[in-house]
């Protein structure tokens, strides 16, 4: 497919994307909103284990979407196991999804309520599946971390993050980024929802399964509002664009079940 042609407008957000992916009207779309008490208590299901002491952080970069924090995933240095994941994944990358402002910016949603930001963590199977293009768009190809973020105090260690943000302002920018390690935005409960679900991004693809933190990370208006001084346009167009509002709504939840951690 040539070039990203999808986005979070009027006529090519996510209302539009199932013209070129027809995925998006699948059977394990994400987001979706989650219902506490309809989530299926399972003794099977034990505690996530995050082993990210060796990361190694390599750049942050816009590519027009959201911003993006990469990862040397050449081995198996950083992985999430544990919980419903039959293999450890490795760590590839975060990101973030956040409103316009004071008004929603979460993918997923509780009880039908959204937060002011989501931040992704994504990991890929490495013990399946040869690369990450291959992991992505096989069923058990990728597991990733959602974190709600709420508005209130200044995060302390998100300011690592926002002070990089002014180098990559416009979409296709890209900079070093070494030393920053992902446990520092994680709240202090790993209880979590899981349920099998997709890329919430066109290619949409359903490889995903979702490890929701029932427990929001904090941070402040202030902090939010440095990442909306992003623009979805690259440096030489003349239309500029703020970044903001890069959520897919909840999509039906099917056939499927949600499971919550003990
Ligand atoms: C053009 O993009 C691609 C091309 C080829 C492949 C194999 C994958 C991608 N994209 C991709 O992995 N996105 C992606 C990966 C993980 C997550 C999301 C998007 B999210 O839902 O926002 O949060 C979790
Ligand atoms: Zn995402």
């Amino acid at each position: 497919m040539i070039g990203d042609h999808w986005g979070y407008g009027k006529e090519d957000g996510p209302s539009a994307w199932h013209r070129h992916y027809p995925v998006a009207k699948g059977n394990r779309q994400s987001p979706i909103d989650i219902i506490p008490n309809e989530a299926r208590r399972d003794s099977r299901l034990g505690p996530i284990f995050l082993k990210y002491d060796q990361c190694r952080s390599l750049n942050i970069a816009n590519n027009g979407h959201s911003v993006v924090v990469e990862f040397d995933d050449s081995d198996d240095r950083s992985v999430v196991l544990g919980g419903p994941l039959d293999n450890p994944y490795r760590l590839k990358q975060f990101h973030f999804h956040w409103g316009g402002k004071g008004c929603e910016g979460s993918e997923h949603t509780v009880a039908g309520v959204g937060y002011a930001s989501e931040l992704h963590v994504v990991h890929w199977n490495a013990v399946k599946y040869k690369t990450y293009n291959d992991a992505a768009a096989a069923p058990d190809g990728l597991a990733v971390l959602g974190i709600f973020l709420e508005l209130g105090d200044d995060h302390r260690w998100l300011h690592m993050i926002t002070d990089a943000l002014y180098m990559v302002k416009f979409k296709g920018s890209t900079t070093d980024f070494k030393g920053f390690n992902p446990k520092c935005l994680l709240p202090s409960s790993l209880h979590y929802w899981t349920y099998l679900g997709s890329l919430t991004t066109p290619p949409l693809h359903e490889s995903v399964t979702w490890i929701v933190l029932k427990e929001p990370i904090v941070i402040s208006e202030k902090q939010l509002g440095m990442f909306r001084m992003l623009q979805f346009n690259g440096e030489e167009e003349d239309q500029r664009m703020r970044m903001e509002n890069n959520f897919r709504p909840p999509q039906n939840l099917k056939e499927r079940i949600v499971r919550s951690s003990n």
